[in-house]
This record gives structure tokens, sequence and C-alpha cells, in this order.
């Protein structure tokens, strides 16, 4: 058995047996809100100048709705980090709290090996910059939509798999839902050799303990499972969904519910309209069609949970055997976004389109920032996540 494999049966049986040592700290309950946002942090927020301490350098690592994402080197440590800024004030409402919220989440989650570290957290006036662990690699969506010499194989796949599972396995555990899993939040500390995986960005994230119910409009819609959509209780399952698609994605380069309008997306996700045919799965194992059909479950109490998928047998050295190129799959080319914005500023707020859908009362849009094949052919800009509309108690 391989060191990392021991390393990770090791952390999961620790999972398993409920060990004290994996709980993360727990915040006290009243500092928790009804809607499993945390409001109290640890970590102390630094007033001082991030670039009196920091040299920002390159261009932009990435960007959100929200925030954009640069490498900076402590100058103390001559050490790379990732710093996240992030506005406070977002379509003229203070989202101070929002961020209070990722920040303890991460806190929270930090011997989590597979969760970006936090490292410091500063304020200015407008901005809260978060200062993670870089994870140079970039996110897995790069190689989901690269050319065939970058895909990854089968093998890569359950490597990851496994280690998102593993994380996200662990963060259930402590009653944290993602509730934002895709290939552009799970990154990889390197691309050449191929690294382990990090999960990023928190900004959704929320604690199901102590909450009778969360039902929230949120998630990026290709991802999001049938219960957001129909307006019905979230849970950990939902990340589940989440992580099938994911799955999906990595192993033939295909979004399985992407349509050519959000409205034709919506419906593939609700009749859970997936293609499992030999075309899309060319030299895919079929315990690995297995392992997907387990998660793309419309009842959220049907579909694999996280410790689960660690046991199945996909996961565990009983794939088949790969097609003759090695790779999952034959990828059309596909072309990088463009854009035309400074780098230094985050994706300018977009105005509100009207809502499309009946069964979404409402939800802002902002454009793709890359492509991926949508599932019944054709190429198609990535979404944008849903923004949160109303809260149900
Ligand atoms: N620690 C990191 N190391 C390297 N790149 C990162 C890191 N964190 C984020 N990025 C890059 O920046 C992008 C945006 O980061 P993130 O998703 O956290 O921002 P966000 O505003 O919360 O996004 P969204 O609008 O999707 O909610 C990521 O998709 C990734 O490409």
């Amino acid at each position: 058995m391989l060191k990392e494999e021991k390393t990770l049966q090791t952390f999961v049986k620790d999972i398993c047996l409920i060990s004290p040592r994996c709980r993360i700290d727990m915040p006290d309950c009243t500092m928790m809100n009804k809607n499993g946002m945390v409001s109290k942090i640890q970590t102390r927020i630094r007033m001082d100048p991030f670039k009196s301490n920091y040299d920002v350098v390159g261009k932009p690592l990435g960007r959100g709705k929200f925030a954009v994402v640069k490498k900076c080197i402590e100058k103390v440590t001559g050490k790379e980090h990732a710093a996240k800024f992030l506005r406070t004030r977002r379509k003229g409402e203070n989202c101070r709290m929002d961020i209070i919220n990722e920040i303890a989440v991460l806190e929270s989650a930090k011997a989590n090996p597979f969760v970006i570290s936090l490292h410091e957290v500063y304020e200015t006036t407008n901005e809260i910059i978060l200062v993670l662990e870089c994870a140079a690699g970039g996110e897995i969506f790069n190689q989901c939509v690269g050319d065939n010499d970058d895909a990854f194989t089968e093998k890569d796949v359950i490597r990851l798999a496994r280690q998102i599972l593993t994380g996200v396995a662990w963060l259930h555990h402590n009653n944290v839902v993602h509730l934002d899993l895709k290939p552009q939040n799970v990154l990889l500390t390197s691309s050449r050799p191929l690294g382990d995986i990090r999960i990023v960005d928190f900004g959704l994230s929320r604690r199901m303990d102590n909450v009778k119910e969360v039902r929230e409009i949120l998630g990026t819609p290709e991802y999001v499972a049938p219960e957001i959509l129909n307006y019905e209780p979230l849970s950990t399952a939902t990340d589940m969904w989440s992580i099938g698609v994911l799955t999906y994605i990595m192993l033939t380069g295909e979004s399985p519910f992407l349509g050519d309008k959000k409205q034709e997306t919506y419906l593939n996700v609700s009749q859970v309209n997936v293609d499992y045919s030999q075309e899309v799965f060319e030299g895919v194992s079929s315990l690995a069609i297995d392992f997907i059909k387990s998660l793309l479950i419309k009842n959220p109490r049907q579909r694999a949970t996280a410790e689960d998928c660690l046991k199945h047998a996909w996961l565990n050295g009983h794939t088949h055997p790969y097609n003759g190129h090695g790779h999952t799959r034959l990828l059309p080319s596909m072309h990088e976004p463009e854009t035309s914005q400074s780098e230094s500023d985050p994706e300018p707020e977009r105005p509100t389109p009207s809502p499309e859908l009946v069964i979404v009362a409402s939800y802002s849009l902002c454009p793709g920032q890359g492509e991926i094949k949508a599932g019944r052919g054709g190429a198609f800009p990535f979404e944008e996540p849903l923004i949160q509309q109303e809260l149900v108690f």
C-alpha cells in the first residue's frame, strides 16, 4: 500500500471512530445564528497595512464574484501565500458577517489536510484580506477542460476523489457543509507532477448543528442538487451530489447537467437527466460509473455519504483496465475565457437579470469564467453561483 493511501486510511479510520481529535473546535452555539453562520472567530484581525508585511507578485491567481486572489510573499519569512481580497460591501449591503463565517469555518478546519489553511487576516476600510496557503497547481477545472495531455487519468481521479472525500467526510463529521463544491473550488498543490487537493471558498458554508433546517437558494446551477431547486432542506447530502457532478466532469470532461439555457440545466438536474453512455464514458471503468450513480440520486437520503464513498470498490483498487490511451477521455479543444478586466479589480457587479424559472424564485447571475463541454453536446460557459435570496426556518 502506498504511504499516502496508508495515511488517508488512518485518517478516515479516525473519522469513522468519531475520534475526539478529529472534532473541530466547536464554537459556542450562541455564536452561531439560526441559518448556520458562525459569528465568532479566534484569529486576530490585523489593522496594520497588509503591504507592509507582504509583497504582491504576478497576475491574480483567480477571481470570484466579490473577491480577487493574488500571490504574495511574506517579507519576514519569504514564504509564498495567496491573499484573498474580499469586499465587505456587496450590492450595497455590509457582508462582513459572511466573511467572518468563512474565516470561522477555515479556522475550525485547520486540522483538515485537504482544506486550504488560513495564515492571517487583515482588514481595511473596504475589504478583508485572507492570507491563505497558496495552492500553486491551480483549479482542477483547468485540467478538466485541458487538452488530452493534461487530462486526468482514471487513476489520477481515484486518488483525487479519495482526497476530496476525505476532506469532505471530515467537514461533514464536524457538521460543516460546503455548499459550493465545483471544479473551480478544488485546487491542486501542484499541477505537474499532479499534487494533492485543497478545498477552497467556504463563502457559502454553513454549520448544520444547532440548526433546525437550512433552506437557501445558493450554489452554482450546474452543481446544485435537486433539493436546492425544490427549496427543500439542505444537508451534507447536498455536497455529495456536487461530488457526483465533480467526479463526472473529472472523468469525462463533460458537465452532466449543463444545458444551453439555464432552464434546461435546472430541468436536467431536477429530472436527474444524466448521460451514462459508452460514448461519454469511453475508456472509463464501470465501477467509476457505479460510483457516480450512487451520488446522482434525487432523494438526498438515498445518496451515498462521504464515508460510504470512501469504502466504494472503485476507490479501493478494484478498477477495470483503462482504455489504450491511458486517459479517461478524448476532449474536444476548448478555448480559454477572455478577460478585458484590469488585473487588480474583482469582477464588477452585474445587473440582476429578471427571474427565468418559476421554481427558483429569484437569483442573480454573472457571466461565466470558463467553458466546459455540456453533457449533451456543445460548449457552454460555466455559470456563477446563485446568490442566496431567502432563508426559511
Ligand atoms: N489559496 C489559493 N491558492 C491559489 N489560488 C486560489 C486560492 N484561493 C483561491 N484561488 C483562486 O481564486 C479563485 C477565486 O477564489 P474563491 O473561489 O475563494 O473566491 P470567491 O469570490 O469566494 O468565489 P465565488 O464567487 O465562486 O464564491 C479560485 O477559483 C482559485 O482559482
